[in-house]
């Protein structure tokens, strides 16, 4: 059976977990704290995750992980239709982690972790927030979906990924990104109040008494 590297507060891993609930793929978690063992870097080159243990090997990289499982079963696809549609699913997860998810992780430190960021980093971050909910707002459809009417692989980067960033943003420069893109605040609900979406959010709250201890004991050792 499948194995997925872990843990629940994780929005990547999470972006795995919702993908597989959707295909009904089966798998066991391991529940893993991204990590540099020895151990874990055996498994998992990066020693981030998720890692995903098939019976070939093991993948990284939660869009090849997305691949990875279309092709493995494709049931309820999240890539699909044309070679152009399949190549526009990928530029907009692309967009929303680049443009989003990626500038909006350097300020998580100060956003959830109150480990204060550099004055210069935050305003780097802030513009590019902007400018990656407005690009994505001009690439994506929102009708009411990203790439169209089906929900695809890009909704689930976005559903994620707009959960920590928007976060971000309000809390450090007061902007609400979803104002930046009409139809974003709608998918987002959408998207939420799926059953698959909510289980994840339950085990996502469960998970933070133990992941909040796993912060102080690294926060200890630095
Ligand atoms: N590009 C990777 C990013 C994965 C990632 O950054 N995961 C976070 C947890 S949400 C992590 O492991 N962070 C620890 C680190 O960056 O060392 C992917 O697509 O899976």
């Amino acid at each position: 059976m499948l194995k997925l590297y872990g843990f629940d507060v994780s929005n990547y891993y999470n972006m795995i977990k919702l993908a597989m609930a959707i295909k009904g793929i089966e798998y066991e978690a391991v529940i893993t704290y991204p990590n540099q063992t020895p151990e874990y870097l055996a498994i998992c080159p990066t020693g981030k995750v998720p890692a995903l243990q098939t019976a070939d090997g093991v993948l990284i990289e939660t869009n090849v992980i997305f691949e990875y499982l279309d092709e493995l079963s494709p049931a309820n696809p999240l890539i699909f239709g044309s070679a152009y549609e399949r190549a526009r699913i990928r530029e907009l997860m692309k967009i929303v982690e680049l443009y989003i998810e990626l500038p909006a992780r350097r300020c998580h430190s100060e956003a959830f972790f109150g480990v204060p960021v550099h004055e210069q980093t935050k305003s780097e971050v802030k513009r590019a927030l902007l400018n990656g909910i407005q690009a994505l707002s001009r690439a994506a459809s929102f009708s009411p979906y990203l790439a169209g009417d089906k929900m695809t692989a890009a909704d689930i980067f976005f559903l994620y990924s707009m959960s920590l960033a928007s976060a971000v943003a309000k809390k450090l420069f007061e902007i609400d990104l979803f104002a930046e893109a009409p139809g974003a605040k709608e998918l987002f609900a959408k998207l939420n109040a799926m059953p698959e979406a909510r289980a994840i959010a339950k085990d996502q709250a469960a998970a933070q008494p133990d992941f909040k201890a796993y912060l102080a004991k690294a926060f200890a050792k630095t």
